[in-house]
């Protein structure tokens, strides 16, 4: 939606109106739709994941969030080095059971992987060509694809070539190492004013983990059987490029159930998400396994959703709950113990009007 705004923002009020008549109509107390910002996405995130792990009631040590969307993809997390003050832009101050939190944020649009996917296209159609052979799509795949779809978004139409062609055929030729130089050229790492950047000259603190990656992160890195990041960075890689080797009609045969649009680019985003990793966030061999690639939280999914709601109903109150000096059994066996001892106060009270021992009168 934050793109549809850029592009066509008559479109994307006009799915809001539908949006809210449609909600206004159901029983729900409808409270109005708008378009979360970058950094809202990115904080609640983290909320939701630190929520569902119990770590904002305890206090505990947080755990940093990665999303993955189509769109945009978002990092949140605390770092001791960051105070806000170097980029308040990226900063989100919470005060959540008492304790503070100074959370670092960022979303990059243009930055989910179908994006990304159509910036490598763009990369490679520079010349207007009739024809790529492209290294993040397997070998035997073909597709004719029109240029105006490809560049009719904010994050490419810029780039369009001037050419007469209206389409192009798009061939893998399935080279993981290849696919990746191409995957770097939508990083601009060249410039950074701060004291250290991820990319494209923002602001990012000292990596401090744990992290959980979640959505499209998830999604891919489960259907290659990559989610264990106890494998080597450097295994993990290789089997990727073993993925990216298999023919496309192979990779068809092994999985007849799955759609063949997510099938054909799984190659392409398990690139993206160890390039966006490492070369982005700069996750080394050492810290890359500090991440989890989780779908869900003890049940729930992991996403803004449920901390965008746990928010705007403030069932997370900013001080911490009184906590009773005693538990529930020790306050249960006090009041048993007073009001044993007041009854017998009580019955000791009405020894006055107790009968006396009539005393049996002496025989004489
Ligand atoms: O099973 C799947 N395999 C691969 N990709 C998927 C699957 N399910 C959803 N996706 C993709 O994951 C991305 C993230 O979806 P999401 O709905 O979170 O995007 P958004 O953040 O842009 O709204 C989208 O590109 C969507 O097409």
């Amino acid at each position: 939606m934050r793109l549809l705004n850029i592009e066509n923002s008559g479109a994307s009020d006009r799915v809001f109106q539908a949006v809210s008549e449609s909600l206004q109509k159901s029983p729900f107390s409808f409270q109005g739709a708008r378009i979360l910002s970058g950094q809202e996405e990115g904080a609640f995130g983290w909320v939701t994941v630190n929520y569902l792990d119990d770590r904002l009631k305890q206090g505990l040590e947080t755990t940093g969030a990665l999303d993955l969307g189509g769109a945009s993809t978002q990092i949140s997390f605390i770092s001791d080095s960051f105070d806000g003050s170097e980029s308040p832009a990226n900063s989100v101050a919470f005060r959540l059971y008492g304790n503070d939190y100074n959370l670092y944020t960022h979303s990059f649009l243009c930055y989910g992987k179908d994006q990304v996917l159509r910036m490598a296209l763009a990369h490679q159609t520079q010349s207007g060509p009739e024809s790529i052979l492209d290294p993040c799509f397997h070998n035997g795949y073909s597709k004719i694809k029109n240029y105006t779809e490809l560049y009719n978004s904010p994050c490419v139409s810029d780039r369009k070539p001037t050419s007469a062609n209206q389409v192009f055929t798009h061939t893998g030729k399935g080279n993981f190492y290849q696919c990746q130089e191409v995957v770097k050229s939508v990083f601009d790492v060249s410039k950074c004013k701060y004291s250290q950047c991820s990319f494209n000259g923002i602001f990012q603190p000292i990596l401090q983990g744990p992290f959980g990656a979640f959505s499209a992160y998830y999604f891919v890195m489960n259907f290659l059987n990559l989610t264990d990041t106890s494998v080597p960075l450097q295994s993990v890689k290789e089997a990727l490029a073993r993925h990216c080797a298999t023919p496309w009609d192979t990779i068809k045969k092994q999985h007849p159930e799955i759609k063949e649009k997510y099938l054909s680019e799984y190659c392409f985003s398990g690139t993206y998400i160890l390039t966006l990793l490492t070369e982005g966030y700069n996750f080394t061999a050492e810290s890359y396994s500090s991440i989890k690639f989780i779908k869900k939280i003890k049940g729930s999914d992991a996403g803004w959703t449920l901390g965008y709601m746990l928010n705007l109903t403030n069932m997370i109150p900013a001080e911490a709950p009184d906590t009773p000096l005693l538990p529930h059994a020790g306050y249960v066996s006090v009041v048993t113990i007073i009001a044993l001892v007041l009854f017998a106060l009580f019955i000791l009270s009405l020894r006055p009007l107790w009968p006396r021992c009539s005393q049996k009168p002496e025989i004489v």
